[in-house]
């Protein structure tokens, strides 16, 4: 049985007490950022001249300052720029201001666990990962609520990195919904296998899948939408709530027998097979090394595939559908639609 953490088990004036450097303001680094401020802890965005998230966190009230200088500041340094960009980021700016007592902090130990950045001795390195994307992260935080955390230390310095974690992911409303203690290993090779397998990857297919299948046998487009996107998230929503057994208790039972008969028949163990070929590759490092070759050639495989999907028919089809459903907007003001990239 996994150990567990609420609210009661973390004391939140151990991170009131430390000078944080939020590194990158995007989709995790927004969201912590404005929640560890709103739960009284000093806190500065720490972002390269030109960036274009300088404005977005100005606007909040939050100080912000080149990453060097933020670092140099704060006595916690947490690392919420994109993945590939990390290791630089460490050499130039962070590396040369740790000294000894300082904390490391990740929202994902991809950099730790495939050893793009080695933390020097005398700083405590721990890991508060949200089991969701950041704009929900905050949205929850602001509505009373959380989102799962998985919580790590890797080096214990101090002999007091697992309080301060705890009290970190208390901040940021993450101990409201649950945290799990893992390992950077642990985290790092399930939220890959997680997001490729089956969030993100295995699911976009599955329904892209669903849409050609359809429209290419005469349907209409529109109909296919309702059908393989717009009700999955009807559907997941059931799953949330109660599992799989409560979707399947609301279904009809013509729906639950199909989903015995053809479920399998679409997923079938080939599936299984496939999936354990794509955690070998996340275990063995090969993902981490084409992700990153392709990052450090500027992303040409990345922009390639980015294109291709954003071009898939579901999505055209989709914007039409969605102007005509006042309730299906955006939560995120600075979304803009039909693109994959963060504005
Ligand atoms: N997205 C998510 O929901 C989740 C992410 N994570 C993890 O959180 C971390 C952050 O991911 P995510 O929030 O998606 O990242 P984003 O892609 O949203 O981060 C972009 C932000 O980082 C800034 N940035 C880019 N380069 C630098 C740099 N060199 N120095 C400082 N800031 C920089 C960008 O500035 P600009 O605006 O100028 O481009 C922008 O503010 C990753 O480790 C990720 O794996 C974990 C759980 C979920
Ligand atoms: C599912 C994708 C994710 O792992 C997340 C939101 O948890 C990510 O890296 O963004
Ligand atoms: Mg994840
Ligand atoms: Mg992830």
């Amino acid at each position: 049985m996994a150990e567990m953490f609420y609210d009661d088990d973390a004391d939140l004036s151990v991170i009131q007490g430390r000078h944080v450097a939020v590194l990158g303001y995007g989709s995790q680094g927004h969201a912590h950022a404005l929640s560890l401020r709103d739960s009284g802890v000093d806190v500065r965005v720490g972002l390269p001249a030109g960036s274009k998230s300088r404005a977005k966190a100005e606007a909040e009230g939050l100080r912000v300052l080149e990453p060097a200088e933020a670092c140099e500041e704060a006595d916690l340094i947490v690392v919420l720029a994109p993945d590939p960009a990390q290791r630089k980021l460490y050499a130039e700016a962070i590396e040369p201001n740790l000294v000894e007592g300082d904390a490391l902090f990740f929202g994902h130990g991809f950099n730790i666990r495939f050893d793009y950045i080695k933390p020097p001795a005398g700083v405590d390195v721990c890991m508060v990962a949200p089991k969701g994307p950041g704009h929900l992260v905050r949205r929850e935080f602001s509505e009373g609520r959380g989102v799962p955390v998985l919580v790590a230390v890797e080096q214990d310095a101090s002999g007091k990195a697992w309080d301060l974690a705890l009290s970190y992911a208390k901040a940021i409303g993450g101990l409201r919904a649950g945290g799990i203690r893992t390992t950077f290993t642990e985290e790092t090779e399930t939220d890959l296998f997680g997001e490729q397998a089956v969030l993100c990857g295995g699911a976009s297919q599955l329904v892209q899948y669903g849409f050609e299948t359809l429209t290419e046998a005469g349907y209409q487009p529109e109909v296919a939408y309702f059908e393989c996107l717009h009700e999955l998230k009807l559907i997941v929503d059931l799953m949330y709530e109660g599992g799989i057994a409560k979707q399947r208790w609301s279904v009809s039972d013509t729906a639950e027998y199909g989903d015995y008969v053809s479920g399998p028949r679409v997923i079938d163990e080939r599936v299984k097979q496939n999936m354990q070929d794509v955690l070998a590759d996340i275990q063995n490092g090969t993902f981490a090394q084409r992700f990153i070759d392709d990052q450090d050639a500027g992303g040409p495989e990345f922009a390639e595939f980015r294109k291709k999907s954003e071009a898939h028919p579901i999505e055209a089809t989709g914007r039409e559908l969605r102007k005509l459903m006042a309730w299906v907007k955006s939560h995120d003001d600075d979304y803009v639609e039909g693109t994959s990239a963060r504005s």
